[in-house]
């Protein structure tokens, strides 16, 4: 089977003088891989992922994706991914429909299954009574479900999911989670990045971890069990991303937090210096 997605040596900076944030970045991707993507804060991840949906351009190294050079293919592929970003911009003063319709256009859909998918994939989330109302008055997870709506209605064959349950109550996570598993079982690739460990440890066939731009772990959550022989995933990942001072930090956070003056810490041999 080839890959549906395949980097080479992908680097990147954000400008001549900067440091690297990508450092050669090697990765094949199998059709109906669920792919958890995971790293601290900064590694990279949503860098690899603009690079992949084409926002980025001045990389170095190839990317492709089914088969073509993005590249040199730099809109017909577009067509067949699906991207639900972690912070997005979405138009409040549509309804959730106008937005689906405007989506339908944008890919030149068939705006009639559009409008059939929306009903009903609005009311397979719950949120059937919000279709025509304007998007500036839903929630936070009524907006979540209209981003993986939005990302869905085109039946794309990639999906990249930038924490994509975030806002969603427990039934629905519940919903996305066993959907994201079918899709995959009819051969849709699935690119999940999230710092929920548990989740990512539960849906992912494959994790790739990534670290200070270059991968630290790539495979299943049994291989790096065996290869950290730590427990959870959130054990390997502060393993293998040297992390062990969460009491530390957290201690001096609260410490700083009831501050009542700078110097307090110090205030009891200050009073006894006064008192000399
Ligand atoms: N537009 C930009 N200009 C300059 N530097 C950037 C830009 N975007 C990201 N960076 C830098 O690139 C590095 C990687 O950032 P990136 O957003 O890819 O990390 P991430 O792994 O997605 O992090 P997070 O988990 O916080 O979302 C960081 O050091 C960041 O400061």
């Amino acid at each position: 089977m080839d890959a549906v997605i395949k980097m080479t040596n992908l680097r990147m900076r954000y400008n001549d003088k900067a440091d690297y944030v990508l450092k050669g970045i090697d990765l094949e991707i199998m059709p109906g891989q669920i792919i958890g993507y995971i790293g601290p804060n900064g590694a990279g991840k949503s860098t690899t992922v603009k690079i992949m949906l084409g926002m980025i351009q001045n990389y170095e190294g190839d990317v492709e994706i089914f088969g073509e050079n993005i590249k040199t293919n730099a809109v017909m592929y577009k067509q067949r991914i699906g991207y639900v970003p972690e912070v997005a911009v979405i138009y409040d003063s549509l309804s959730g429909y106008e937005y689906l319709i405007f989506i339908g256009e944008l890919y030149k859909l068939d705006l009639k299954l559009v409008e059939y998918k929306a009903k009903e994939m609005f009311k397979l989330f719950g949120i059937q009574e919000a279709l025509y109302n304007r998007i500036s008055s839903y929630s936070k997870g009524m907006k979540q479900k209209l981003l993986i709506i939005s990302s869905l209605i085109h039946d794309p064959d990639i999906l990249f999911f930038d924490e994509p349950i975030s806002g969603l109550d427990a039934n629905s996570v519940m919903v996305f989670k066993e959907m994201i598993k079918q899709l995959s079982e009819q051969g849709k690739t699935i690119f999940y990045s999230s710092h929920i460990m548990e989740v990512v440890e539960k849906i992912s066939d494959r994790i790739i971890l990534l670290n200070k731009g270059v991968i630290a772990a790539d495979g299943d959550f049994e291989m790096l069990k065996e290869k950290s022989k730590e427990g959870s995933l959130q054990d390997i990942f502060n393993q293998l991303t040297g992390f062990n001072e969460h009491e530390i930090i957290a201690k001096s956070l609260v410490e700083t937090i009831r501050l009542n003056s700078i110097g307090e810490h110090d205030s009891a041999d200050t009073m006894i210096q006064q008192e000399v």
